[in-house]
Formats: structure tokens, C-alpha cells, sequence
């Protein structure tokens, strides 16, 4: 699904106004008719008091719809149409008269202190003052307002974007609706993907509105949300003569002293992936713990008891997956760099303590071969490049180091983004806060490495791995719950069914 600016949203809404039968009044009744039905499936009970608060826009507009739906349906609203500006947009107007004309409960005001009494004693508060129309800072009336809105302990849902949120770029003023929940129109926006964002936008859905599927599929967008339609088109599939040797040989370097589990962990999940063949190296004392823990991997015993000591891909391995609990002793370091000054390299996955020998010795990150991929969790990527002030900034600095690599950054995280060297990002849909524990990462590095050494194109397999990754967390949670699933679990329950 691609991901849209504001602008181009409005190109879109103007393109399906021009040619499908439907006026703009009618997108603006279809949106606030979805945005509605999600609202009651969410708050089933009709007695609380719920607050509309609308601005003079669109967004306004669709607040005031909302209110006449909710009404109908048989929910106690209040509307308080905030005369913050002189004039409203035509829709808004039309919206207006239709409430009016209903007898709906109604204030029209500027005064900050009428407001502030319908805020208090309400148990739901609907935000539809500003949505993708804001074009600079909350200020006087309407920043009053919402800043009294934080503090109420309704449950707060914001229409299409919390107001004082931007769609596209950072906030300029610290202060925005703090929503619980938003229901948004059709294109995800990428406000909501980044973490520093979480406060304002809580809990975030898409819902439908009839926009022309053309013109969306002809606006170019260099952002992707991934969901499961997306991953079905890069799927692997077997065919019926295919044998061990057709599916690849992925070789994995994993563990020091003390660390086995993690290379446990990335061994067992790469056997998930569908790779023909899986070797693990270790430092030797730990060689047996893989045997008998993945029977189905080969093992090759490094000659460092405790670290590894030297990586020597051959011919036969179609990926090289390195990194999980390696540790950065100089002579594991000494390894790596040895290994990329080779002229011919498998496919490379890097991750962990790999990652931490690069941002150590960054001139070896111009030597990494075209298509390597790196998969750091925030602290090891701004170790990588460096510190940001805002997350669009983080999102320019993953891209910037994918095109120096000329390979694939993943910056790991809820909402995984996923860069590549052509400028493009692709942010995941799946996963939950039961990964955020020791071992998840190290999964996620066999799984890719699997699918690379399968065959996937280095940006598949990282989409691939990183949506299936997320995908048995989910399953992980639904069957156990967060706080017990362990990264373990996460493996048994791998699987390509979407
Ligand atoms: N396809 C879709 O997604 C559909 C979207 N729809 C809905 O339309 C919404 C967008 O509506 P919109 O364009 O009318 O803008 P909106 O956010 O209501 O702002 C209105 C005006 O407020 C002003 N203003 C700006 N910043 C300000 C500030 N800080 N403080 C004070 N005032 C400020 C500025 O006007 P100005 O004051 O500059 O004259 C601005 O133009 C969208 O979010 C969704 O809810 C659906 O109805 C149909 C399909
Ligand atoms: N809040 C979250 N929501 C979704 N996924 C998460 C969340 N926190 C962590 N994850 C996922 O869990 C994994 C953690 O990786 P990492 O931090 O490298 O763990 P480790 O190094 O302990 O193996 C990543 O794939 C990340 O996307
Ligand atoms: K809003």
C-alpha cells in the first residue's frame, strides 16, 4: 500500500471527484460513514456522553456528519462547532445545515470557557478540528482546546490525523491532540509510523472511502506500508521436482562464550525459511549445543574455542548471515575484515555485534559488497550514522546509508522500516511490543538470511523476513500474550501461511 503526503491526497480526492460519479459532499459522507461504523464497533455503549469537537474545515466537516450519524444510531452527542476562523469550506457548511435541521445539540462559540465545560463532563472526545489541512503551528483558540483535551480522561479519537499533527514532517509546536485512537482515510500516513509520534496518534486504522483506484495506483510514492497483499506478490514457491540443492545453502556465523542462544535462535529460525540447506558456524565449545538443538543444521566447528576467529564462506553457500552474539573481540574483528576484502563474497546479512564492528571501523562499510543487508535495532543503528533530532531525520539518515552501502538498511522496531538504495522505504504492519525481548532480533537475522540464500532478491527477502517475523510474534501473542511469549516462540510459529 503506497503511503501518500497531504498534497498528494488532496490530488487524489480531486481526481475521484472528477471522474467517478461522486461529489466531493458524497466522499466527504462515505468517509465519516466509515470512520462511524469502526467508532461503534470500538464503543459499543450509547449512554456515555460523546464530544464532537469541529473545526471549520473538512475535517470539520466530517466531524459534523459523524455527529449526525452517531446521533442516528442512537449515541448521546455533543457538537461544538469552534468558530476559530471566519470561514468554513463548503462542505462544512452543508454539514452544518443538515445538523441544524435534525435539532442535534449544538454550540457554536469561540470562548475557551464553554468549551472546557463540554470537555469536562464528557466521556468520549471526537477530534475533527484540523486534519491534513494544517499548515502551521496549533496557536490562541485551538491549542487551548486541545491542550485542555489532554487532560481530560475521555477516550480520545482523532478524525483522519490528530490536530496540530503534520501527515508528512515534524511537528513545529510541541503540542498536538493526544489521541487514543485514529481512524484514518484510505492512505496511510506516514505521521504515524514513527515512534516519537505514538503520544498523538495512539492506535491507528485505515478505513475505506471509495478514492479512485487509479489515480492511486498512478501517483508515484516513494513510501510503502506492507501489508499482506503486498508480501503475497514475493512469496517463494516449490515446484514438484525441486530437491534440496534447488532452495539454497545458507551459512550462518553466530555465538562467543555465553552467547550460544543466539545463535540457537538464528540457526533455528533460518531452518524455518525454506532454505535447502543451513550450516552453523561457532566457536568450537559451542558447536554440540547447535547439534543437538537443530539436528536438521550442519555445524562447522571454528577453530577459536570461545570467538570466532575466521569466516570462509565457499562456493556452495548461496547467503552468509553473521553477526548475532559474536562479540567484537580484534580477533573476531580481524575475521570480518579479512572476509570482505575478498573479491567474491555470497550475498551478506549483517547484524548485532557485525553492525557494532562496522560502526567501529566504518571505512570496512564501503567495502561491502552491492545488495548486503543490515538489520540494526535504533541504538545500533545511530551508532552506525550517527544521531538524529526528529524521526523524518532518522528515516533520511536509513536511507542515506543504504545508498552508500548500495544495499538494504532495516531499522528493526515497531513498524520496521526497511530502506533501500534507490531512496524508497518500506514500513511493516505486523509485529507487537511481546518482541521487544532478547533473542527476537537474532530470529530475524536467520529468517532473512534464509530466504536469501533461497534465492529472494536482497529487498524480498528483507520484506519477506521481516512481515513473517512479525507475523509469528502476533501468533506468538495471540496464543500466549505479551508479556509470556518468548523470542522462542516466535520460531514455532514461522510460517508463509498469510
Ligand atoms: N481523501 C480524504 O482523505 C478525505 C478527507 N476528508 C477530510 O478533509 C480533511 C482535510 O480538510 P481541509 O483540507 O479542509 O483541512 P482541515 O484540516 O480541515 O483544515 C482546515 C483549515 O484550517 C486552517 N488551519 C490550518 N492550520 C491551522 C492552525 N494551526 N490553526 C488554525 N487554523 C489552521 C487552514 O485554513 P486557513 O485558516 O489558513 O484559512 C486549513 O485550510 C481531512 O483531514 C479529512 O478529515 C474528507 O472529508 C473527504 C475525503
Ligand atoms: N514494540 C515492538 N513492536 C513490534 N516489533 C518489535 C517491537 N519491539 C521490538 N520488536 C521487534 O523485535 C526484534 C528485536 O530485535 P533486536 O532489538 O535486535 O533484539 P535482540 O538483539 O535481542 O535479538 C526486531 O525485529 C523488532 O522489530
Ligand atoms: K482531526
Amino acid at each position: 500500500m503506497k503511503i501518500f503526503p497531504a498534497k498528494t491526497i488532496k490530488e487524489i480526492d480531486a481526481l475521484t471527484i472528477k471522474n467517478t460519479p461522486i461529489r466531493s459532499i458524497d466522499l466527504m459522507e462515505n468517509a465519516s460513514r466509515a470512520f462511524t461504523l469502526k467508532f461503534m464497533s470500538l464503543i459499543p455503549d450509547k449512554k456515555s456522553k460523546i464530544l464532537i469537537l469541529c473545526g471549520q474545515g473538512n475535517n470539520g466537516g466530517d466531524g459534523l456528519a459523524i455527529a449526525r450519524l452517531l446521533l442516528f444510531y442512537g449515541y448521546h452527542v455533543k457538537v461544538v462547532n469552534i468558530k476559530h476562523s471566519s470561514s468554513s469550506t463548503e462542505d462544512h457548511q452543508i454539514n452544518l445545515k443538515k445538523l441544524k435541521s435534525i435539532g442535534a445539540p449544538l454550540l457554536e462559540t469561540n470562548q475557551i470557557k464553554q468549551i472546557q465545560k463540554e470537555i469536562i463532563s464528557s466521556k468520549v472526545i471526537i477530534d475533527g478540528m484540523l486534519g491534513s489541512g494544517l499548515d502551521r503551528p496549533l496557536k490562541g483558540l485551538l491549542k487551548d482546546i486541545v491542550e485542555c483535551a489532554n487532560q481530560s480522561s475521555a477516550i480520545k479519537f482523532a478524525i483522519d490525523i490528530s490536530t496540530g499533527l503534520y501527515c508528512d514532517s515534524p511537528m513545529e509546536s510541541n503540542i498536538a491532540f493526544k489521541a487514543d485512537h485514529t481512524i484514518t482515510f484510505q492512505i496511510p500516513k506516514l505521521a504515524f509510523l514513527l515512534p516519537e509520534n505514538f503520544i498523538w496518534v495512539g492506535q491507528w486504522e485505515i478505513v475505506n472511502i471509495g478514492l479512485h483506484k487509479t489515480a492511486i495506483d498512478n501517483f508515484i510514492s516513494n513510501n510503502y506500508y506492507v501489508d499482506s497483499n503486498f508480501i503475497q506478490n514475493i512469496s517463494p514457491s516449490r515446484s514438484k521436482f525441486d530437491h534440496k540443492g534447488t532452495h539454497g545453502h545458507a551459512l550462518l556465523v553466530a555465538g562467543e562464550k555465553g552467547k550460544a542462544g543466539a545463535a540457537i535462535l538464528c540457526t533455528q529460525a533460518c531452518l524455518k525459511s525454506g532454505a535447502g540447506l543451513v550450516t552453523t558456524q561457532v566457536p568450537s565449545k559451542l558447536a554440540d549445543f547447535i547439534q543437538l538443538s537443530a539436528p536438521e543444521a550442519m555445524v562447522i566447528p571454528d577453530e577459536g574455542i570461545n570467538i570466532i576467529s575466521s569466516i570462509e564462506p565457499s562456493d556452495k553457500h548461496s547467503a552468509l548471515g553473521i553477526g548475532p552474539g559474536i562479540g567484537k573481540d580484534a580477533i573476531t574483528v580481524r575475521a570480518l575484515k579479512d572476509l570482505l576484502s575478498r573479491d567474491k563474497l555470497p550475498p551478506l546479512i549483517l547484524d548485532a555485534d557485525a553492525l557494532n564492528i562496522l560502526s567501529e571501523h566504518q571505512e570496512i562499510l564501503d567495502s561491502l559488497p552491492e545488495g548486503s543487508i543490515l538489520t540494526p535495532h535504533p541504538k545500533e543503528f545511530e551508532r552506525l550514522a550517527g544521531a538524529w533530532n526528529n524521526d523524518f531525520e532518522k528515516l533520511e539518515l536509513q536511507k542515506k546509508l543504504a545508498k552508500r552501502i548500495n544495499g538494504i538498511v532495516i531499522v528493526k522496531g515497531a513498524h520496521t522500516s526497511i530502506a533501500n538504495s534507490n531512496g524508497e522505504l518500506f514500513f511493516n504492519s505486523t509485529g507487537n511490543p511481546g518482541m521487544a525481548k532478547g533473542g527476537s532480533g537474532d530470529i530475524l537475522t536467520g529468517l532473512i538470511t534464509g530466504l536469501r540464500a533461497k534465492g529472494s532478491s536482497a529487498l524480498d527477502a528483507a520484506l519477506l523476513g521481516v512481515y513473517l517475523h512479525g507475523l509469528a510474534g502476533d501468533l506468538a501473542k495471540q496464543n500466549l500474550n505479551e508479556e509470556s511469549m518468548n523470542a522462542g516462540d516466535i520460531i514455532d510459529f514461522l510460517s508463509f501461511n498469510l
